[in-house]
Protein backbone atom coordinates (compact mmCIF):
# COMPACT_ATOMS: atom_id res chain seq x y z
CA UNK A 1 0.00 0.00 0.00
CA UNK A 2 2.93 2.03 -0.68
CA UNK A 3 2.04 6.03 -1.94
CA UNK A 4 3.77 9.11 -2.30
CA UNK A 5 4.68 10.87 0.65
CA UNK A 6 3.59 14.80 0.54
CA UNK A 7 5.50 17.43 1.17
CA UNK A 8 3.05 18.35 4.42
CA UNK A 9 3.28 14.59 5.72
CA UNK A 10 7.03 15.26 5.11
CA UNK A 11 7.43 18.42 6.80
CA UNK A 12 6.04 16.98 10.18
CA UNK A 13 8.60 14.14 10.14
CA UNK A 14 11.59 15.02 12.71
CA UNK A 15 14.86 15.62 10.61
CA UNK A 16 18.25 16.42 10.65
CA UNK A 17 20.52 18.43 8.72
CA UNK A 18 24.39 18.60 8.74
CA UNK A 19 24.96 19.90 5.83
CA UNK A 20 23.51 23.69 5.61
CA UNK A 21 25.28 27.06 5.10
CA UNK A 22 24.55 30.28 6.90
CA UNK A 23 25.56 32.17 4.24
CA UNK A 24 23.42 29.93 2.04
CA UNK A 25 19.82 30.74 3.51
CA UNK A 26 19.31 33.70 4.24
CA UNK A 27 15.37 34.99 3.55
CA UNK A 28 15.70 37.20 0.20
CA UNK A 29 13.67 39.47 2.50
CA UNK A 30 16.37 39.87 5.15
CA UNK A 31 19.10 40.20 3.03
CA UNK A 32 16.88 43.31 1.61
CA UNK A 33 16.42 44.60 4.54
CA UNK A 34 19.83 44.50 6.01
CA UNK A 35 21.40 45.77 2.49
CA UNK A 36 19.15 49.11 3.19
CA UNK A 37 20.32 49.35 6.92
CA UNK A 38 23.54 48.81 6.01
CA UNK A 39 24.14 50.73 3.24
CA UNK A 40 25.11 47.85 0.63
CA UNK A 41 24.22 48.84 -2.67
CA UNK A 42 25.38 46.05 -4.63
CA UNK A 43 22.26 43.80 -5.07
CA UNK A 44 21.01 43.03 -8.39
CA UNK A 45 17.55 43.78 -7.19
CA UNK A 46 15.53 44.98 -4.24
CA UNK A 47 12.43 43.29 -4.41
CA UNK A 48 12.59 39.91 -2.86
CA UNK A 49 10.81 38.09 -4.94
CA UNK A 50 12.61 38.98 -7.62
CA UNK A 51 16.05 38.94 -5.41
CA UNK A 52 15.33 35.09 -4.85
CA UNK A 53 14.56 33.89 -8.16
CA UNK A 54 18.38 35.61 -9.13
CA UNK A 55 20.22 33.52 -6.88
CA UNK A 56 18.21 30.47 -8.12
CA UNK A 57 19.00 31.33 -11.62
CA UNK A 58 22.65 32.81 -10.94
CA UNK A 59 23.02 29.43 -8.89
CA UNK A 60 22.07 27.00 -12.17
CA UNK A 61 25.52 27.86 -14.22
CA UNK A 62 26.63 24.17 -13.88
CA UNK A 63 29.66 25.53 -12.38
CA UNK A 64 30.97 25.66 -8.80
CA UNK A 65 32.51 28.75 -9.06
CA UNK A 66 30.00 30.98 -10.72
CA UNK A 67 27.78 29.05 -7.86
CA UNK A 68 29.86 30.29 -5.25
CA UNK A 69 29.77 34.17 -7.06
CA UNK A 70 26.37 34.59 -5.78
CA UNK A 71 27.85 34.33 -2.07
CA UNK A 72 28.76 37.75 -2.70
CA UNK A 73 26.05 39.31 -2.11
CA UNK A 74 24.55 37.10 1.29
CA UNK A 75 27.94 37.57 3.08
CA UNK A 76 28.20 40.94 1.57
CA UNK A 77 25.04 41.71 4.19
CA UNK A 78 26.46 39.89 7.15
CA UNK A 79 29.27 42.41 8.45
CA UNK A 80 27.55 43.16 11.29
CA UNK A 81 26.75 42.12 15.02
CA UNK A 82 22.81 42.49 14.39
CA UNK A 83 22.86 41.26 10.86
CA UNK A 84 24.58 37.86 11.87
CA UNK A 85 22.38 37.26 15.21
CA UNK A 86 19.75 38.09 13.20
CA UNK A 87 20.25 35.37 9.90
CA UNK A 88 20.96 33.07 12.40
CA UNK A 89 17.75 33.11 14.63
CA UNK A 90 15.89 33.33 11.31
CA UNK A 91 17.98 30.18 10.14
CA UNK A 92 17.13 28.03 13.17
CA UNK A 93 13.63 29.31 12.92
CA UNK A 94 12.99 28.71 9.45
CA UNK A 95 14.71 25.06 9.86
CA UNK A 96 12.15 24.50 12.65
CA UNK A 97 9.26 25.28 10.60
CA UNK A 98 10.77 22.60 8.52
CA UNK A 99 10.35 20.04 11.07
CA UNK A 100 13.99 19.53 11.49
CA UNK A 101 15.09 19.18 14.95
CA UNK A 102 18.68 18.58 14.57
CA UNK A 103 20.89 21.19 12.40
CA UNK A 104 24.89 21.74 12.06
CA UNK A 105 25.04 24.89 9.98
CA UNK A 106 28.07 26.46 8.77
CA UNK A 107 29.20 29.30 8.21
CA UNK A 108 33.32 30.69 7.39
CA UNK A 109 33.91 33.32 10.11
CA UNK A 110 36.81 35.14 8.18
CA UNK A 111 34.33 36.27 5.26
CA UNK A 112 32.76 38.43 7.80
CA UNK A 113 35.21 40.56 9.48
CA UNK A 114 34.67 43.82 6.66
CA UNK A 115 32.94 46.44 9.21
CA UNK A 116 35.93 45.72 11.94
CA UNK A 117 34.18 42.98 13.91
CA UNK A 118 37.07 40.42 14.96
CA UNK A 119 36.77 36.63 14.71
CA UNK A 120 35.69 35.89 17.91
CA UNK A 121 33.12 38.76 17.76
CA UNK A 122 31.31 36.98 14.33
CA UNK A 123 31.46 33.49 16.18
CA UNK A 124 29.73 34.90 19.36
CA UNK A 125 27.34 36.66 17.27
CA UNK A 126 26.13 33.50 15.35
CA UNK A 127 25.85 32.13 18.59
CA UNK A 128 23.50 33.74 20.14
CA UNK A 129 21.22 34.34 17.22
CA UNK A 130 20.92 30.38 16.91
CA UNK A 131 20.42 30.43 21.05
CA UNK A 132 17.52 33.28 20.19
CA UNK A 133 16.08 31.34 17.14
CA UNK A 134 15.89 27.97 19.13
CA UNK A 135 14.20 30.34 21.79
CA UNK A 136 11.87 31.52 19.37
CA UNK A 137 10.58 28.21 17.69
CA UNK A 138 10.43 26.86 21.22
CA UNK A 139 8.32 29.33 22.19
CA UNK A 140 6.03 28.56 18.88
CA UNK A 141 6.03 24.62 20.16
CA UNK A 142 8.66 23.97 18.47
CA UNK A 143 12.54 21.90 19.45
CA UNK A 144 14.96 22.44 17.44
CA UNK A 145 19.33 22.19 18.34
CA UNK A 146 21.89 24.29 16.50
CA UNK A 147 24.93 23.20 16.18
CA UNK A 148 27.55 25.35 14.39
CA UNK A 149 30.90 24.54 11.85
CA UNK A 150 33.42 26.72 11.64
CA UNK A 151 34.44 26.55 8.37
CA UNK A 152 37.76 27.69 6.59
CA UNK A 153 38.15 29.03 3.09
CA UNK A 154 40.13 26.47 1.12
CA UNK A 155 41.65 29.34 -1.37
CA UNK A 156 42.52 31.01 1.83
CA UNK A 157 45.46 30.58 4.33
CA UNK A 158 43.57 31.03 7.39
CA UNK A 159 42.46 27.05 8.02
CA UNK A 160 44.81 27.03 11.50
CA UNK A 161 42.94 29.96 13.51
CA UNK A 162 39.64 29.09 12.81
CA UNK A 163 40.35 25.42 13.64
CA UNK A 164 41.64 26.58 16.83
CA UNK A 165 38.53 28.82 17.23
CA UNK A 166 36.67 25.82 16.84
CA UNK A 167 38.40 23.96 19.66
CA UNK A 168 38.03 27.61 21.97
CA UNK A 169 34.10 27.27 21.47
CA UNK A 170 33.71 23.72 21.61
CA UNK A 171 31.91 23.88 24.82
CA UNK A 172 29.56 26.46 23.71
CA UNK A 173 27.98 25.20 20.72
CA UNK A 174 30.50 24.90 18.10
CA UNK A 175 30.72 21.28 17.14
CA UNK A 176 33.11 21.16 14.54
CA UNK A 177 35.15 22.28 11.51
CA UNK A 178 34.91 22.44 7.70
CA UNK A 179 36.84 23.38 4.80
CA UNK A 180 34.71 24.91 1.50
CA UNK A 181 34.96 26.82 -1.96
CA UNK A 182 36.43 26.41 -5.18
CA UNK A 183 37.80 22.39 -4.86
CA UNK A 184 39.87 22.38 -8.22
CA UNK A 185 43.01 23.20 -7.75
CA UNK A 186 42.58 23.87 -4.11
CA UNK A 187 43.20 20.15 -2.45
CA UNK A 188 42.32 19.49 0.99
CA UNK A 189 46.14 18.58 2.09
CA UNK A 190 47.18 22.49 1.84
CA UNK A 191 45.25 22.63 5.45
CA UNK A 192 47.10 19.61 6.79
CA UNK A 193 48.14 21.68 9.78
CA UNK A 194 44.88 22.30 10.81
CA UNK A 195 43.28 18.75 10.37
CA UNK A 196 46.07 17.46 12.26
CA UNK A 197 46.07 20.52 14.99
CA UNK A 198 42.13 19.41 15.27
CA UNK A 199 42.98 15.55 15.56
CA UNK A 200 45.08 16.32 18.85
CA UNK A 201 42.79 18.04 20.18
CA UNK A 202 39.93 15.23 19.67
CA UNK A 203 37.84 17.35 17.47
CA UNK A 204 35.52 16.63 14.67
CA UNK A 205 35.79 17.74 10.76
CA UNK A 206 34.09 17.57 7.53
CA UNK A 207 35.50 18.07 4.14
CA UNK A 208 33.67 19.62 0.95
CA UNK A 209 35.06 16.84 -1.47
CA UNK A 210 34.13 15.11 -4.27
CA UNK A 211 31.62 17.72 -5.62
CA UNK A 212 33.69 19.32 -8.26
CA UNK A 213 36.62 17.29 -8.41
CA UNK A 214 36.44 13.36 -8.29
CA UNK A 215 38.30 10.79 -6.26
CA UNK A 216 41.60 12.66 -5.51
CA UNK A 217 39.99 14.71 -3.63
CA UNK A 218 37.97 12.38 -1.43
CA UNK A 219 40.91 9.93 -1.22
CA UNK A 220 42.74 13.30 0.37
CA UNK A 221 39.89 14.37 2.80
CA UNK A 222 40.10 10.38 4.30
CA UNK A 223 43.69 9.17 4.06
CA UNK A 224 45.54 12.29 4.45
CA UNK A 225 42.92 14.56 6.54
CA UNK A 226 41.47 12.06 7.99
CA UNK A 227 38.07 13.85 8.09
CA UNK A 228 35.29 12.74 10.05
CA UNK A 229 32.88 12.87 6.99
CA UNK A 230 32.34 13.88 3.70
CA UNK A 231 30.40 17.19 2.44
CA UNK A 232 28.64 15.98 -0.73
CA UNK A 233 31.37 13.25 -1.53
CA UNK A 234 29.00 12.29 -4.61
CA UNK A 235 31.94 11.40 -7.33
CA UNK A 236 32.26 8.43 -5.09
CA UNK A 237 30.36 6.78 -7.44
CA UNK A 238 33.30 7.08 -10.04
CA UNK A 239 35.05 4.13 -7.97
CA UNK A 240 31.83 2.08 -8.40
CA UNK A 241 31.22 -0.09 -11.16
CA UNK A 242 27.65 -0.96 -13.05
CA UNK A 243 27.93 -4.45 -14.76
CA UNK A 244 26.36 -6.02 -17.77
CA UNK A 245 24.05 -8.05 -15.24
CA UNK A 246 23.19 -5.62 -12.62
CA UNK A 247 25.44 -6.27 -9.89
CA UNK A 248 28.09 -3.58 -8.91
CA UNK A 249 32.05 -3.76 -8.75
CA UNK A 250 33.57 -1.46 -6.15
CA UNK A 251 36.80 0.11 -6.04
CA UNK A 252 39.63 0.04 -3.01
CA UNK A 253 38.80 3.71 -2.02
CA UNK A 254 34.64 2.84 -2.68
CA UNK A 255 35.03 -0.33 -0.31
CA UNK A 256 36.70 2.07 2.01
CA UNK A 257 33.69 4.55 2.48
CA UNK A 258 31.17 2.30 2.68
CA UNK A 259 33.35 -0.18 5.28
CA UNK A 260 34.51 2.87 7.54
CA UNK A 261 30.54 3.93 7.40
CA UNK A 262 31.39 7.26 6.44
CA UNK A 263 28.88 9.95 6.52
CA UNK A 264 28.26 11.20 2.74
CA UNK A 265 26.38 14.91 3.32
CA UNK A 266 24.74 14.42 0.10
CA UNK A 267 22.61 17.74 -1.49
CA UNK A 268 20.99 17.11 -4.27
CA UNK A 269 19.46 19.81 -5.73
CA UNK A 270 23.02 21.59 -5.21
CA UNK A 271 24.59 19.21 -7.31
CA UNK A 272 21.91 19.73 -10.07
CA UNK A 273 22.80 23.46 -10.20
CA UNK A 274 27.07 23.00 -9.99
CA UNK A 275 26.68 20.70 -12.53
CA UNK A 276 27.95 17.24 -9.58
CA UNK A 277 24.87 15.72 -11.05
CA UNK A 278 22.31 15.63 -14.11
CA UNK A 279 18.88 15.38 -12.54
CA UNK A 280 17.55 14.08 -9.45
CA UNK A 281 16.62 11.06 -10.99
CA UNK A 282 20.12 10.26 -12.04
CA UNK A 283 21.73 11.32 -8.98
CA UNK A 284 24.33 9.35 -6.85
CA UNK A 285 22.57 8.94 -4.21
CA UNK A 286 20.27 6.26 -5.47
CA UNK A 287 22.74 4.06 -5.83
CA UNK A 288 24.16 4.74 -2.88
CA UNK A 289 21.53 4.43 -0.76
CA UNK A 290 20.82 1.05 -2.17
CA UNK A 291 24.25 0.02 -1.30
CA UNK A 292 23.77 0.74 1.71
CA UNK A 293 26.87 3.73 1.76
CA UNK A 294 25.83 6.32 5.12
CA UNK A 295 24.11 8.47 2.99
CA UNK A 296 22.39 11.69 4.35
CA UNK A 297 20.41 14.13 3.07
CA UNK A 298 20.67 17.98 3.12
CA UNK A 299 20.15 21.60 1.93
CA UNK A 300 23.68 22.71 1.36
CA UNK A 301 22.32 26.23 0.50
CA UNK A 302 18.45 27.26 1.08
CA UNK A 303 18.73 30.38 -0.58
CA UNK A 304 20.84 29.74 -3.78
CA UNK A 305 18.49 26.49 -4.73
CA UNK A 306 14.93 27.60 -3.42
CA UNK A 307 14.61 24.69 -1.30
CA UNK A 308 14.23 23.34 2.30
CA UNK A 309 15.08 19.48 3.62
CA UNK A 310 11.23 18.73 3.23
CA UNK A 311 11.59 19.63 -0.51
CA UNK A 312 14.84 17.94 -1.38
CA UNK A 313 13.33 14.53 0.56
CA UNK A 314 9.60 15.30 -1.55
CA UNK A 315 12.03 15.34 -4.90
CA UNK A 316 13.62 12.13 -3.77
CA UNK A 317 10.67 10.42 -2.83
CA UNK A 318 9.32 11.39 -6.41
CA UNK A 319 12.39 9.99 -8.23
CA UNK A 320 13.41 6.74 -6.11
CA UNK A 321 9.99 5.96 -4.68
CA UNK A 322 11.43 6.63 -1.01
CA UNK A 323 8.25 5.95 1.51
CA UNK A 324 8.58 6.75 5.22
CA UNK A 325 11.17 4.12 5.80
CA UNK A 326 14.09 4.99 3.75
CA UNK A 327 13.03 8.56 5.17
CA UNK A 328 13.46 7.23 9.01
CA UNK A 329 16.88 5.23 7.33
CA UNK A 330 18.54 8.84 6.33
CA UNK A 331 17.59 10.49 9.34
CA UNK A 332 18.79 8.16 11.37
CA UNK A 333 22.34 7.86 9.30
CA UNK A 334 22.14 11.56 9.81
CA UNK A 335 21.58 11.35 13.69
CA UNK A 336 24.46 8.87 13.55
CA UNK A 337 27.17 10.59 11.92
CA UNK A 338 26.51 13.96 14.07
CA UNK A 339 29.19 15.51 15.98
CA UNK A 340 27.44 15.77 19.31
CA UNK A 341 28.39 13.04 21.96
CA UNK A 342 26.77 9.79 21.41
CA UNK A 343 24.80 10.09 24.55
CA UNK A 344 22.83 12.78 23.21
CA UNK A 345 22.74 11.39 19.79
CA UNK A 346 21.17 8.22 21.22
CA UNK A 347 19.05 10.44 23.10
CA UNK A 348 17.36 11.91 19.88
CA UNK A 349 17.41 9.10 18.13
CA UNK A 350 15.54 6.99 20.34
CA UNK A 351 13.52 9.80 22.38
CA UNK A 352 12.33 11.86 18.90
CA UNK A 353 13.26 10.29 15.84
CA UNK A 354 12.14 6.87 16.33
CA UNK A 355 8.99 7.66 18.00
CA UNK A 356 7.87 10.61 15.60
CA UNK A 357 8.74 8.22 12.57
CA UNK A 358 6.56 5.12 14.67
CA UNK A 359 3.58 7.94 15.07
CA UNK A 360 3.61 9.48 11.32
CA UNK A 361 3.13 5.93 10.01
CA UNK A 362 0.92 4.49 12.20
CA UNK A 363 -1.27 7.66 11.28
CA UNK A 364 -0.71 7.00 7.57
O1 LIG B 1 28.65 23.30 -2.15
C1 LIG B 1 29.57 24.05 -1.83
N1 LIG B 1 30.85 23.72 -2.16
C2 LIG B 1 31.91 24.47 -1.79
N2 LIG B 1 31.78 25.62 -1.13
C3 LIG B 1 30.53 26.02 -0.81
C4 LIG B 1 29.41 25.27 -1.13
N3 LIG B 1 28.32 25.93 -0.69
C5 LIG B 1 28.76 27.04 -0.09
N4 LIG B 1 30.10 27.10 -0.17
C6 LIG B 1 30.98 28.16 0.33
C7 LIG B 1 30.41 29.55 0.06
C8 LIG B 1 30.22 30.13 1.43
O2 LIG B 1 30.52 31.51 1.47
C9 LIG B 1 31.18 29.33 2.29
C10 LIG B 1 30.93 29.32 3.77
O3 LIG B 1 29.64 28.98 4.10
O4 LIG B 1 31.10 28.04 1.74
ZN1 LIG C 1 28.36 22.98 1.09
Amino acid sequence: MSHQLTLDQIRRAPKVLLHDHLDGGLRPETVVEIADATGYSALPTKDPVELGQWFRDASDSGSLERYLETFSHTVGVMQTREALIRVAAECAEDLAADGVVYAEVRYAPEQHLEAGLTLEQVVEAVLEGFQLGQERAAAQGRTIRVGTLLTAMRHAARSREIAELVVRYRDVGVVGFDIAGAEAGHPPTRHLDAFEYLRRENAHFTIHAGEAFGLPSIWEALQWCGADRLGHGVRIVDDIERMADGQTRMGRLARYVRDKRVPLEMCPSSNIQTGAATSIAEHPIGMLRSLRFRVTVNTDNRLQSGTTLSEEFARLCQAFDYGWDDLEWFTVNAMKSAFLPFDERLALINGHIKPGFAQLKWAD
